[in-house]
């Protein structure tokens, strides 16, 4: 099957014979029978947490849709990603709001989910929200008030949250719930956090932000940009710690709060290697997503904690 002749003429689907036996096939491979009632369309499958998502979801037997959205690209280069030996379309911009209109009626039960880059998540949710697309996004940076706020007024589905491993969510619950329990607990105390991720990642962690918002709530005077990112493979290694194996693929984080008299410390922190937990925790989301859409919940914007506290997390 292809997209429509619109798209083709528009460049996109300048197809081989080879390409569209590929395409059918993979539709054939996507849409065995299985027990959930939604599709699941992975963007940025090129990219690290796309690829695991994918992965996991088929894992989890859910429909993968065959198609995903992807950066500018030479139509000349590449076409497709192969995810455990499923061929997705690469979708560009140019054409996302045509072929959105084509894939939505073949999946009419569509949830996405965005995994790109701090630089084009505004881009990403205005493309959601016009086309009332529900989504799961783990994307991190961006303005994030400015997100929730656009999504909650436009009533699209989604799950937002810079974290999906199901413990770090629960952490991120136990500080924030400590916050509104005990505000200025921790008053006076000087915080530091240091964060280690991979040296292709581009901002500071949305984890660490999120986390630092609780401290602050509970009177420790910090700004998100005092966070100190390690990005450098030997530094990552010698004084964080990482595995050799790891440094294409970790998060680590810790918050240290010391008191003003230097007589008490505290230390929290969290170190994941890989992607597996941000990637089944997805899952997770956007099956209780579906859920929600199903029973056409008048709530309609959710975080990983409530997804949590639904008892959704495997
Ligand atoms: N919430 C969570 O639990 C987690 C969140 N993250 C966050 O997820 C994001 C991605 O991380 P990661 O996968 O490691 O990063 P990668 O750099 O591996 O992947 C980014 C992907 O985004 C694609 N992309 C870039 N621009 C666009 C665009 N305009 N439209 C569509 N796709 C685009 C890239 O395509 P191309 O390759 O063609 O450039 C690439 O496939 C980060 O913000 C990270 O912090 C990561 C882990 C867990
Ligand atoms: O880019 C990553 O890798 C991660 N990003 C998220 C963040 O910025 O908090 C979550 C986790 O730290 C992994």
């Amino acid at each position: 099957m292809l997209l429509s002749r619109q798209l083709r003429s528009s460049g996109f689907a300048a197809a081989t014979n080879r390409r569209r036996c590929a395409r059918t096939s993979v539709v054939v491979m996507a849409m065995a029978p299985n027990k959930h009632q939604f599709q699941l369309m992975v963007n940025s499958c090129t990219g690290k947490m796309g690829q695991a998502v994918a992965e996991a979801a088929l894992r989890a037997n859910i429909d993968l849709v065959p198609y995903t959205l992807c950066a500018p690209f030479d139509v000349e280069d590449k076409t497709h990603v192969t995810v455990q030996g499923v061929k997705l379309e690469l979708v560009p911009p140019s054409i996302r709001d045509t072929a959105i209109m084509e894939i939505k009626a073949r999946y009419p039960n569509l949830i996405m989910v965005d995994y790109t880059l701090p630089d084009a998540i505004h881009d990403m949710v205005d493309f959601y929200v016009r086309h009332n697309t529900p989504f799961v996004m783990g994307t991190t940076g961006g303005d994030r008030a400015r997100i929730l706020s656009e999504v909650q007024a436009a009533k699209t589905y989604a799950v937002i949250a810079p974290n999906m491993g199901k413990q770090i969510v629960a952490f991120q619950a136990m500080m924030d719930m400590m916050a509104k329990s005990f505000p200025g607990a921790f008053s006076g105390y000087k915080l530091r956090v240091v964060e280690s991720h991979q040296s292709t990642k581009k901002d500071t962690s949305g984890t660490a932000k999120a986390v630092v918002q609780s401290f602050v709530e509970m009177g420790v005077k910090f700004d998100v940009s005092q966070i100190e990112l390690v990005r450098q493979p030997t530094e990552q290694m010698e004084v964080m710690k990482v595995p050799e194996s790891a440094l294409n693929g970790h998060a680590y984080h810790t918050y240290q709060l010391v008191s003003a008299d230097g007589t008490v410390m505290f230390e929290f922190q969290h170190n994941v290697i890989g992607r597996t937990t941000y990637a089944e925790g997805t899952v997770d989301a956007s099956l209780f997503l579906a859920q929600q859409i199903a029973a056409k919940s008048e709530k309609t914007l959710y975080n990983m904690i409530d997804v949590l506290r639904a008892g959704a997390m495997r």
